[in-house]
């Protein structure tokens, strides 16, 4: 039960550019999150807040350390177990929510259910119920392109929770909208983690959202301490 949601420890990773020589991105990062936690991860553009997201949401791996979630180490799990863990327990924020174009907002909250093995009307009443509580029942039915950027956002966020994840990862998620919009949608962010008691590890450069989360981390120079 005390086990951290999620716990990195000594995570190294880095990319060949093309050129001799790698690029040291991650150099032994360290990092746990229990439930209900929020932690902001500030980090200077390029120091590698996507690759330690990416890795943390298992959609890429390290080159030396390991990752766990949920108390399940996920070092040499085949990518059949990797997907099954991230579907079930890990949701995912992007900076700019790559929602599926061809299908409205209730399909996008309704797809990864399906895809989590879940029935038709469970998952359309989960995500008709997620998408009445961040303001949006009227726009159910509408397309990502006939939404606004908040409102496409939101809908990001119900796709995140979708499958009642125990870890909300988040890159930036309110870095493409206006000070008044991104407000609000941080306030529902943090409204559904406070319900749920996920633990949310949310990539932000703004640091007025970034002191209303439990705890501050930087990311520089390869590792993660204390902000
Ligand atoms: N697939 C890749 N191949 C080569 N280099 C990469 C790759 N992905 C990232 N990098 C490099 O690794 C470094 C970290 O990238 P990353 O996207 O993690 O940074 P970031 O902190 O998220 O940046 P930003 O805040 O600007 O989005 C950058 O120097 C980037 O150029």
């Amino acid at each position: 039960m005390n086990d951290p949601v999620l716990r990195l420890d000594g995570l190294a990773k880095g990319y060949l550019q093309g050129t001799p020589g790698a690029v040291e991105v991650l150099r032994g990062v360290d990092l746990a999150l229990t439930a209900g936690e929020t932690v902001a991860l500030v980090a200077p553009s390029g120091a590698g807040k996507s690759t330690l997201l990416h890795i943390a949401g298992l959609l890429d791996t390290p080159d030396v350390g390991r990752v766990e979630i949920a108390g399940q180490d996920m070092a040499g799990r085949s990518d059949r177990a990797r997907t099954a863990v991230r579907r079930r327990d890990v949701g995912f924020i992007y900076q700019f929510h790559h929602l599926l174009p061809e299908f409205s907002a209730a399909e996008n909250v309704i797809l990864p259910q399906l895809a989590n093995g879940a029935g038709r009307r469970a998952a359309a009443a989960r995500a008709a119920d997620l998408l009445a509580r961040v303001g949006l029942s009227a726009r159910a039915d509408h397309r990502p392109a006939e939404l606004s950027g908040g409102e496409q956002q939101r809908v990001a966020f119900c796709r995140a929770m979708a499958n009642g994840p125990k870890l909300l990862l988040a890159d930036e998620p309110t870095g493409n909208l206006d000070p008044e919009t991104s407000d609000r949608v941080f306030e529902v962010l943090m409204a559904l983690v406070a319900e749920t008691g996920l633990a949310a590890l949310i990539a932000t450069h703004n640091m007025e959202l970034a002191s209303r989360m439990d705890r501050v981390v930087r990311l520089e120079a390869g590792l993660v301490r204390p902000a």
